[in-house]
């Protein structure tokens, strides 16, 4: 039996896992972290009121103290600065990634444990296992359609031994089923949607608020000029529709391939594998962390460079700078500086890496 600290967001999923917990005969406490309150009047809704209502409602159903744990400033400093500040260079960050590393298991892990939990439990739709050497392995959730653990592959050994994930090993329908029978009050809440703090939100109302639009011109490979974009940061590599540049050719779509900062351009182009900057083969991936053990001569595993892409084969080598060579054996679409790289060897996650120079 343990002493747990339950990530409760006001959602079903983590509310379930602590009913879980609580059933396995662990002493758990629910805590809301306090992240984001829209304090400056950005467009849209920001449930966080709700969530701790329902959240409050959870613990009280399931009997267990609850507390609400402000990190907001540590949420500006970790999150919402490393986010606009990939934004305004160029790339395209991933807060959900990091929020997993610096918030939930890194300031919210520390809270726990500097008040006697031994671990923090979250709804995450992935797995844990414990080895006989005393460490522990994250591996894919059990639910092929809601694995999370590509969201958890910038964890460390020592976050994932004081992690617990009971919905992993569950498919979804099984945890409504859950809430249910324990009579949950979110029972029937609707999943949440997107980026962990922004609620509902609009991604582009947020950047807006923030990364002063700069507009330019779209060009294509040629530097042919085609149309007027909005700012740069408010454009992903591969995407085919919003940019307004309509295609003359029946069947074939522009695309943006690539984004020239100097001169403020966007630059599009066919959507087909021929195209120059649109699909990847070798990169550079750095700011590695490994869940257990650390890769540390050439290898042969997998690679997901999205959160709904499959793995695919690569060879990957340690390099002396502490990043490493990837090399994927099929070419990958829209591969994004910024973006996170999860590794696994089967259903296990080894770890991952923010690509850096593609090519
Ligand atoms: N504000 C928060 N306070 C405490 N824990 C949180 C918070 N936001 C997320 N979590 C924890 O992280 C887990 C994964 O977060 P994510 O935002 O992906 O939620 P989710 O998959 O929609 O789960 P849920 O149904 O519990 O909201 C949650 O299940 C919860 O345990």
């Amino acid at each position: 039996m343990s002493k747990i600290l339950v990530g409760l967001s006001g959602g079903v999923d983590s509310a379930v896992a602590a009913a879980l917990l609580l059933e396995q005969g662990h002493e758990v406490a629910g805590g809301y972290m306090k992240n984001w309150i829209n304090e400056d009047e950005i467009a849209g809704e920001c449930p966080w009121e709700q969530d701790v209502e329902d959240a409050h409602a959870v613990a009280k159903k399931l009997g267990i103290e609850f507390r609400v744990v402000d990190l907001i400033d540590q949420y500006r400093g970790r999150i919402v600065d490393y986010m606009l500040e990939g934004y305004r260079s160029g790339i395209t960050p991933n807060p959900d990634v990091y929020c997993n590393r610096e918030m939930k298991f890194g300031v919210f892990l520390d809270y726990a444990l500097s008040q006697g939990f031994e671990a923090v439990g979250t709804g995450h739709y992935a797995r844990r296992r414990e080895r006989a050497d005393g460490t522990a392995d994250i591996l894919r959730g059990a639910d092929p359609n809601k694995d999370q653990s590509y969201f958890l592959s910038l964890m460390e050994q020592r976050q994932a031994w004081h992690a617990r994930f009971p919905c992993g090993e569950m498919l979804k329908p099984e945890v409504r089923d859950v809430a249910r029978r324990f009579d949950l009050p979110v029972a029937g809440k609707k999943d949440s949607q997107g980026i962990c703090f922004i609620g509902n939100v609009k991604m582009s109302d947020f950047l807006r608020h923030y990364v002063p639009d700069s507009p330019g011109e779209i060009v294509d490979l040629d530097g042919k000029v085609l149309g007027r974009h909005k700012g740069l940061h408010l454009y992903t590599l591969g995407q085919r529709k919003g940019h307004g540049v309509a295609s003359p050719r029946e069947g074939m779509a522009y695309v943006v391939v690539g984004k020239d900062a100097e001169n403020n351009q966007l630059i599009v182009g066919w959507d087909q594998q021929d195209t120059p900057g649109l699909y990847t083969k070798s990169c550079v991936v750095g700011t590695v962390s490994w869940v257990n053990k650390a890769v540390t001569s050439p290898r042969k595993i997998e690679a997901q460079p999205r959160y709904r892409a499959k793995s695919e084969p690569v060879m990957v080598t340690p390099r002396d700078d502490g990043k490493l060579d990837v090399e994927f054996v099929r070419p990958q679409r829209a591969v994004t500086a910024g973006q996170i790289c999860a590794f696994y060897e089967g259903g296990t996650l080894l770890g991952g890496g923010v690509f850096e120079r593609l090519s």
